[in-house]
């Protein structure tokens, strides 16, 4: 991972945006280096598409700063307008203009350099990206995957400083999403390209990114590589972004989760006799036809391919356990032996 403050490419500072009374952004302070790739990520509506807009400069900030390559580009008393921040753009759904060819919606990205050097740079770009003999088509002539590289050829062109990315793989069907994100970031690594991407899918952002940011109301809740945010969550709301976890009630005592499923030593700052809650990944609760360490009947099943997902419900809980298992029951088994493995648990304060 690059170091985020040794070359920052981008820096807000305290970036505030209202939207009548909704806080889209408050008080945002983050730092990009040049060449990190970001997952931006978060539930709907949590201010993910607005941060990348004041980035961009097709909006206007209320408070704080934006800083590219160390120059203040929106603050109190500057906006840069979108044009001259040398910034690319990606959107879901592409934005190509539907009238013109591949390699004239490139030239349009290039307008205003002289004719031969903007045609020998869309020429380049299209062989970069492997597009070459796809730029008399148009937009309509394209296929979901050649329309995502045709927009990123688009945005590539002017060679940006920053390429911001709008969920810009979530309309490709995902046997081709794979396969086109991981070509295309491994194509802006080799171009050193500083990229923010958001995106929806939990998967993507462990798997993609250098760094990732989760957003919440408007603010970041923690940034971090795809192993802290997994295994080591500052709170629930990180947590269950990234697992559908089994939440189970206890008490903390003695450096021990007290539950109704056996204690389970975790790190909490609470004090003795407390409520708290164990979160326990349902790939991490082992089952067996006889024995374990409680037993519970099956609910019900659900075969998800590689592993079947089993709801068992446990005598003192109040809900049934989510388990993931590659174990192949016999149709009709109800009683089953479990047994939770303790890497697979945090806990929290309970809420
Ligand atoms: N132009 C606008 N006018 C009024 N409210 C807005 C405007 N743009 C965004 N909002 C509000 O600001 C908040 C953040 O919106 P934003 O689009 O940034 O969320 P998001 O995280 O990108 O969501 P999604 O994942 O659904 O795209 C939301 O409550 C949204 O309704």
């Amino acid at each position: 991972m690059i170091p985020a403050a040794e070359d920052p490419a981008l820096e807000l500072r305290n970036v505030s945006r209202r939207f009548g009374k909704t806080v889209a952004l408050d008080g945002v302070s983050l730092t990009i280096g040049a060449g990190e790739i970001i997952c931006l990520v978060g539930r709907s509506g949590c201010g993910k598409s607005t941060l990348l807009r004041m980035i961009a400069g097709v909006d206007t900030i209320d408070a704080g700063r934006i800083l590219l390559n160390g120059d203040e580009v929106s603050g109190p008393s500057i906006f840069v307008e979108p044009e001259d921040r040398k910034i690319g753009f990606v959107f879901q759904d592409y934005a190509l203009f539907p009238h013109l060819t591949v390699e004239q919606n490139i030239l349009f990205g290039l307008r205003g350099r002289p004719k031969k050097a903007a045609a020998y740079r869309a020429n380049e770009i299209l062989d970069h990206i492997g597009i070459e003999h796809l730029k008399a088509r148009y937009p309509h002539m394209l296929s979901g995957g050649e329309q995502q590289r045709a927009a990123l050829a688009r945005a590539l062109a002017p060679q940006p400083d920053i390429l911001l990315m709008d969920e810009p793989f979530s309309n490709l069907d995902r046997g081709l999403r794979d396969r086109v994100r991981d070509e295309t970031l491994s194509l802006l690594r080799r171009l050193g390209t500083t990229v923010i991407m958001v995106t929806h899918d939990p998967e993507e952002a462990l798997s993609a990114g250098d760094r990732i940011v989760l957003m919440r109301s408007g603010g970041i809740v923690q940034t971090g590589s795809g192993y802290d945010l997994h295994d080591r969550p500052v709170n629930p709301y990180a947590a269950e972004f990234f697992c559908a976890f089994n939440k189970v009630p206890g008490v903390f005592r003695e450096g021990h989760v007290e539950t109704a499923i056996g204690r389970f030593a975790q790190r909490l700052e609470l004090g003795e006799g407390s409520p708290a809650t164990l979160y326990i990944r349902p790939q991490g609760i082992s089952v067996s036809r006889g024995g374990g360490q409680f037993r519970g009947h099956v609910q019900s099943r659900v075969f998800l391919g590689d592993v079947e997902q089993l709801a068992v419900k446990v005598d003192g809980l109040e809900q049934p356990l989510l388990v993931k298992t590659m174990l192949r029951l016999e149709a009709g088994t109800d009683l089953v032996g479990l047994v939770v493995s303790p890497e697979s648990c945090l806990a929290f304060p309970a809420a």
